[in-house]
């Protein structure tokens, strides 16, 4: 495919009311549950990004009905708890590794073979993290590529339900799990030291299935499902995403006189950790109007510009912000002081090595910044000099956050490739645009 790179060039200030797509974690997790209740499940809010869009692929190869409506309303009809059937072709997850994982979980325990593969991001990411335990409950895999996609998974007629102990923070495995664990007769446990995002369990309970989160010892969180329960499909409000929120936050609030409100936005206290950092560095963020909505919390946010100041933000909170470090590393390089980021390990096998590409490009863009093996440290000058043209590495975070730091640059910043923003965000340059940004194809 050709390179779509863009440039962003310095802003005044933005402003305006939009509501950004839907949650991309939210969004896979409605039409797999749906794909496996009985009756009709109805989604309104989908994100129609192409990781999405594969999940909505996959699910329909693997026996669900699912459509869409002229008004966007998404409606899947499920096959219920077991009853997935072989897939005819490859299932292609493209560039996402929530769809690769969860599915996986998905077909592990189903006594039918499946085909999977990625593209040349996805290939790269690790899937022992998942094939591990889901062997464990029965399944056995093919990979010629040390556990890598492609792969082939042959589930198993006869699963066993196991206890797990996430040897890494990962909902993605987590939720791999207790979804291999629906079919599993018996109860399925995972035990996660640190709380990683619940959609899966708020969604399955909302379903009808019997999911318990209990505390055990040394505070480690123990969360079982009850294998072989009957959902029945429901109606699923997508809430916006608070990871492409993130974007247009960061923006407003480093462009002097901005005031943006950001509506509809998910506030899972598991994923609202970038919101609690932007505060303690001196942000003005007002959240109007909580409520919540099919068991998910989602509020108003008004943005207004601020000075920001370099903070510390500790390992334990990197669960709740995992994808929104780039972009927190734009707002520490146009805040005043020093920002260290700990405990970023999991940052490295994302779409791209993440720490890696960060620190490249800010240092490209004439920031001072330190990368270490899980940390990040970032001096902020205030107005960071810009000028460059920044790799992204097929990775929509690094794409979305250069360009927001272009906006702040005393010259302008190109990203190589704007192509994967499709993934989790479609209508990003145009939305910015809208409030006051200049991003466009580069002069040639
Ligand atoms: O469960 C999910 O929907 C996700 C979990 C996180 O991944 P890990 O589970 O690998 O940390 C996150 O980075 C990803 O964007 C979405
Ligand atoms: C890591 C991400 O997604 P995934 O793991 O689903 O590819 C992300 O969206 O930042």
């Amino acid at each position: 495919m050709t390179p779509r790179p863009l440039q962003s060039r310095q802003t005044g200030s933005l402003s305006g009311t939009v509501r950004v797509p839907g949650d991309k974690s939210i969004s896979h997790r409605a039409l797999m549950f749906g794909a496996l209740a009985i009756g009709e499940t109805v989604i309104h809010g989908l994100l129609t990004g192409e990781d999405v869009l594969n999940t909505a692929a996959a699910m329909r190869a693997l026996g669900a009905t699912i459509t869409r409506d002229d008004h966007g309303v998404w409606r899947v009809r499920g096959v219920g708890v077991g009853g997935l059937v072989e897939a005819s072709q490859v299932l292609d997850m493209g560039n996402s590794g929530t769809a690769a994982r969860l599915m996986m979980g998905l077909v592990a325990t189903h006594p039918i073979t499946t085909f999977f593969t990625g593209d040349a991001s996805l290939t790269k990411r690790p899937m022992a993290r998942v094939t591990t335990p889901l062997e464990q409950m029965g399944a056995s895999f093919v990979s010629r590529s040390g556990g890598r996609l492609p792969l082939v998974i042959i589930g198993t007629e006869n699963p066993v339900p196991i206890t797990y102990r996430l040897p890494v923070a990962s909902a993605q495995v987590k939720s791999a799990i207790l979804l291999a664990g629906l079919n599993t007769p018996g109860v399925t446990t995972v035990i996660e030291a640190e709380p990683t995002r619940d959609h899966s369990e708020l969604m399955l309970a909302h379903f009808g299935a019997t999911v318990k989160t209990e505390r055990i010892e040394g505070g480690a969180l123990a969360v079982s499902v009850t294998g072989e329960p009957e959902i029945t499909g429901k109606t699923v409000n997508v809430p916006a995403d608070p990871s492409s929120a993130a974007f247009l936050t960061v923006a407003a609030l480093i462009r002097p006189g901005s005031d943006v409100t950001l509506t509809d936005v998910g506030m899972n206290p598991r994923r609202t950790g970038l919101y609690d950092t932007l505060i303690e560095m001196g942000a003005d963020i007002t959240f109007l109007n909580r409520r919540e909505q099919a068991g998910e919390p989602v509020a108003d946010l008004r943005v207004r510009s601020s000075e920001l100041t370099g903070v510390t933000v500790p390992p334990e909170r990197a669960p709740s912000m995992i994808d929104e470090y780039p972009i927190l590393s734009v707002a520490a390089a146009c805040a005043n002081g020093t920002t260290r980021m700990l405990g970023l390990a999991e940052l490295r096998v994302k779409e791209s090595d993440r720490l890696a590409m960060v620190a490249d490009g800010l240092a490209a863009c004439g920031v001072a910044v330190e990368a270490g093996p899980d940390s990040l440290t970032v001096h902020g000058a205030g107005v960071p000099p810009g000028g460059a043209t920044v790799a992204t590495a097929m990775d929509h975070r690094i794409a979305m956050s250069f360009l927001v730091l272009g906006m702040a640059s005393s010259q302008p910043v190109a990203v190589d490739d704007s192509e994967f923003i499709e993934t989790s965000f479609p209508g990003f340059v145009e939305l910015m645009n809208e409030l006051g940004a200049r991003i466009s194809a580069p002069e040639a």
